[in-house]
């Protein structure tokens, strides 16, 4: 008989920024997922899911944009709330999206305090590229908003990386990553996400880090993995990266599911008198008798 982990038991507790760290020390590997809505957080909660982000990766997966840049902190509310409304036990944490914290300390401060505030959020996640002003994280961090940081492919600045590409695959790349990374962790953050770097140099990074890690195609020795909700769920048409793994099909099973319904509307066999409502039989007659009144 094996004991559960700490987070685990029966009346699942809370996580919080601190629990996490004492996952990390304990060695139980942390599991993130996205959501973007009520439904999906229900799963992510029943699934026992240990982290939900509402990530900005909802602009392409649910709002179909081509990229992250373009969804607004509105926006990222609307399906942060909804999130919520589906959530008692994860950490909910929320993507800061592009242009909400670049412009200033107050401009960055401003913004979380509307995920937490409005949203109900527990933490912030902020892209650390190296542009980024070290006072950035630090700022909402002294704002008592906690703050996840995230280095690697940063997509929200994609433009400037080339695209959607792996990053530290050079000595200098990786140095970039592994400096950004411990900046994050002295500024504050409680955890950092790495994303699309290669597992040597995420492990050896790892190495020289206390801060809680959670990687998406950035090796198995990160102290967590992420995977967006809709890539591992098969969910829409994108999530190609090397990274993903998908566990199950729901795109085809929801044409399917569809194109049943669209055949059996065309063919008559839809609705069956089970779907149906009764009426009373004297209350039809009169109802027939005041229909045929009228027509007279
Ligand atoms: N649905 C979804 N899943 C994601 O994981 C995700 C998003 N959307 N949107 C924002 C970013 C983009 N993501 C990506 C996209 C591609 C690679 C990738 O592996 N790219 C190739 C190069 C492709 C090229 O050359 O154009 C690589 O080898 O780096 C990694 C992360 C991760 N994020
Ligand atoms: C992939 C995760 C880390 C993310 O930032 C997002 O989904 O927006
Ligand atoms: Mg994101």
């Amino acid at each position: 008989m094996s004991s559960r982990p700490a987070q685990r038991d029966a009346a699942r507790r809370r996580l919080t920024p601190p629990s996490l760290g004492a996952m990390k020390r304990a060695g139980e590997r942390i599991v993130m997922v996205t959501a973007y809505d009520y439904p999906g957080a229900l799963a992510a909660e029943e699934a026992e899911v240990d982290v939900v982000l509402v990530g900005d990766s909802g602009a392409m997966t649910v709002l179909g944009h081509e990229d992250t840049a373009s969804v607004t902190v509105d926006e990222m509310l609307v399906l942060a709330k909804a999130v919520r409304r589906g959530l008692t036990t994860p950490l909910l944490v929320a993507d800061l999206p592009f242009g909400s914290y670049e412009i200033s300390d107050e401009q960055a401060v401003a913004t979380a305090l509307r995920f937490m505030k409005e949203a109900g959020c527990d933490a912030v996640k902020l892209e650390g590229g190296g542009a980024m002003p070290a006072s950035r994280a630090a700022a909402i961090v002294a704002a008592g908003i906690p703050v996840m940081g995230h280095v690697g492919l940063t997509p929200q600045t994609a433009n400037a990386l080339g695209g959607f590409k792996a990053q530290g695959r050079t000595a200098a790349s990786a140095a970039r990553v592994a400096e950004e990374a411990r900046r994050l962790q002295d500024l504050g953050c409680f955890a950092v996400v790495f994303e699309a770097i290669p597992a040597e140099v995420a492990a050896d990074i790892m190495s020289t880090l206390d801060v809680v890690v959670i990687g998406i195609g950035a090796g198995p020795a990160t102290d967590g993995q992420v995977l967006v909700f809709h890539d591992l769920l098969g969910l829409g048409t994108g999530g190609s990266a090397r990274f993903v793994r998908r566990y199950a099909d729901l795109h085809t099973q929801a044409v399917d599911g569809l194109r049943q319904f669209v055949d059996e509307v065309r063919d008559g066999s839809y609705p069956a008198p089970e779907h149906c409502y009764g009426i009373d039989g004297e209350e039809l007659a009169a109802f027939r008798a005041s229909e045929s009144a009228l027509a007279e």
